[in-house]
């Protein structure tokens, strides 16, 4: 604010006089179009767009209700038995009150939202910006695109109360460590985590058992948090019983 008869300039608690006085005010600067636009690629304005991710989804997320996130790949076809059993899971978790969380693409995520939404329930997907843009699948009630991998991974674990991981690829392993370590590492409080498909994970758990454990690289007591079943209903009892 300038202040004529004394010659002086204030920019909140500061006054400025004489030369320091500025040939525009912060306004104008703010308004006035031009200059160069780079800093729209440095990490100070990222760390803003970050921010906003968040704040998105957590307000959008927030009264969301009991949920669970149903995982697996993004390659699984719908004639492919696993897309109908992810289909009747959703389902199911949806008439036992749950809202059903997903990556809101295709394959497994599509047949989970799938489930949700036509059994009447939530059905959320939280798609990924990727190269190949696929779109949230045609399934989906509430969706929310993540610029930030990080960033969506955060709404997965805190708005749901258990994930289930059906088979899939590098995307739906990187899901079930990440919330397997925040279960181990007391990051996160009761976390159920049921593995669909007993002949598609059955490797995958006896290594972890026969070699992760035997090496001492894991304690006996974190098996426990892997409950692997083939059997929809008992996936669901499994986070009605936890929760
Ligand atoms: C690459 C392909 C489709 C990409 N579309 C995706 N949309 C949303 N979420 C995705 C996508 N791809 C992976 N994910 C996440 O990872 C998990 C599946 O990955 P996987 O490697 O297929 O197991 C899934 O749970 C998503 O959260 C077409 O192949």
């Amino acid at each position: 604010m300038a202040d004529h008869v004394n010659n002086s300039f204030y920019k909140g608690p500061v006054r400025l006089r004489g030369d320091h006085i500025p040939a525009s005010t912060t306004d104008q600067r703010l308004l006035d179009t031009g200059g160069s636009a780079d800093w729209v690629h440095t990490d100070p304005w990222r760390v803003l767009r970050i921010q906003a991710e968040f704040v998105e989804g957590f307000g959008q997320l927030a009264e969301l209700g009991p949920a669970v996130s149903v995982f697996g790949s993004a390659r699984t076809s719908p004639d492919d038995p696993l897309y109908e059993a992810a289909r009747e899971l959703a389902a199911r978790l949806c008439r036992a009150g749950y809202a059903v969380v997903t990556g809101g693409g295709p394959g497994a995520m599509e047949a989970a939202n799938r489930g949700a939404h036509e059994c009447g329930g939530v059905s959320v997907g939280l798609g990924i910006e990727l190269p190949h843009e696929q779109g949230l699948n045609e399934f989906v009630d509430i969706g929310i695109n993540f610029r930030y991998f990080f960033v969506r991974k955060t709404m997965f674990v805190k708005y749901s109360q258990g994930f289930v991981v059906m088979p899939g690829g590098f995307g739906t392993l990187d899901e079930l460590f990440e919330a397997l370590t925040l279960a181990q590492t007391g990051k996160v409080t009761t976390f159920p985590i049921v593995l669909f498909g007993t002949e598609y994970w059955g490797g995958l758990i006896d290594w972890i058992r026969d070699t992760m454990l035997a090496d001492g690289k894991i304690s006996p007591a974190d098996l426990d948090l892997i409950h692997v079943t083939d059997d929809v209903e008992d996936a669901v009892a499994w986070f009605v019983a936890r929760d």
